[in-house]
């Protein structure tokens, strides 16, 4: 397995950012040396919450410590996610460039987190032009929802020949792997979501009931698996077909829980070991 380096925000309370993607890669058997964006107490989506943003200095600092730690080379990737304030991103792209210095074949996988279709734009306005114009251009992999990847790409994506239209777009910017979340095409069955990982020249799309609610962090879970998988396997359809195994298996769980925070280290067994009771259909 690989040493992923995954600077993303972290909360006391509940799972989000990288309080939601490091147990999931550990619990794998990734190296993950987290390096954080914010320390909240809880997810935005309460409206309120409390703690810091941390300085984009501040960031730089650790990410040079670990640096002059002579540990770069050992990185086969960094992920990023929730931002926080708007200079993170300069602080991202300068160690995305620092990591591949030490290791021409570390990749950067970037999960482009904006919003969604149903809250909207949920962070700092100046985050998503500072992510289209600068930090997905450097990016090798990225996991926009549909709704992001809508933004990134001048489009509205609705059905898959729309959606794969924008992945092309969007690889045009300089990611080759795609990973889009939350499709929902109008034609797909009642009740259902999809996920489509583009990667070389395959397009795999998946499809799992849709469960009747949103909760925070699914995206930060699912970003974290599949840059896992894929670094495992280098496989779209073995990456996809574990993730979403694995992510449906936490939302279920979450589900019945009754409870608003991801059922992470309840659903460790389904994580280690995705039942992969879906089957990912190649659509291209
Ligand atoms: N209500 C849901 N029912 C079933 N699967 C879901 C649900 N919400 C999220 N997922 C799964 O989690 C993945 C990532 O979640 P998504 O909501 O797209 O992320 P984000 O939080 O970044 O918007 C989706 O592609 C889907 O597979
Ligand atoms: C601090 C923080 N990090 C990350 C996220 C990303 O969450 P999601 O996976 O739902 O997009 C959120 C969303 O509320 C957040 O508040
Ligand atoms: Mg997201």
């Amino acid at each position: 397995m690989s040493t992923i380096v995954s600077i993303q925000s972290a909360v006391a309370y509940g799972h989000v950012g990288n309080s939601a993607a490091v147990f999931p890669m550990q619990r794998l058997g990734v190296e993950v040396w987290p390096v954080y964006t914010v320390n909240f107490s809880n997810h935005t989506g309460y409206g309120a919450w409390k703690g810091p943003l941390i300085a984009a200095d501040d960031v730089r600092a650790v990410i040079t410590g670990m640096e002059e730690r002579d540990a770069f080379g050992e990185v086969d990737a960094v992920l990023s996610g929730y931002q926080g304030g708007n200079e993170i991103g300069g602080v991202i792209i300068d160690a995305v460039a620092r990591v591949k210095a030490a290791n021409p074949s570390a990749i950067y996988a970037c999960d482009p987190v904006m919003g969604n279709a149903k809250s909207g734009c949920f962070v700092h306005p100046d985050i998503p032009i500072l992510l289209r114009e600068k930090v997905v251009p450097v990016a090798d992999l990225i996991t926009p929802n549909q709704f992001e990847l809508g933004f990134l790409t001048h489009t509205e994506p609705e059905t898959l020949e729309d959606t794969l239209a924008s992945v092309d777009k969007a690889r045009e910017m300089g990611p080759s792997t795609v990973l889009v979340t939350s499709v929902l095409r109008p034609d797909r069955p009642e009740d259902t979501i999809e996920m489509l990982a583009v990667h070389g020249d395959e397009a795999w799309l998946v499809q799992t009931p849709h469960i009747p609610f949103k909760v925070n962090g699914s995206g930060d879970v699912t970003a974290a698996l599949f840059t896992a998988h894929l670094l495992d396997s280098g496989r779209a359809d073995d990456a996809l077909a574990r993730t979403v195994s694995s992510v449906y298996a936490v939302l279920k769980r979450t589900f019945e829980s009754g409870r608003r925070e991801l059922q992470l280290v309840q659903s460790q067994e389904e994580i280690a070991h995705p039942a992969m009771e879906f089957t990912p259909e190649r659509v291209r």
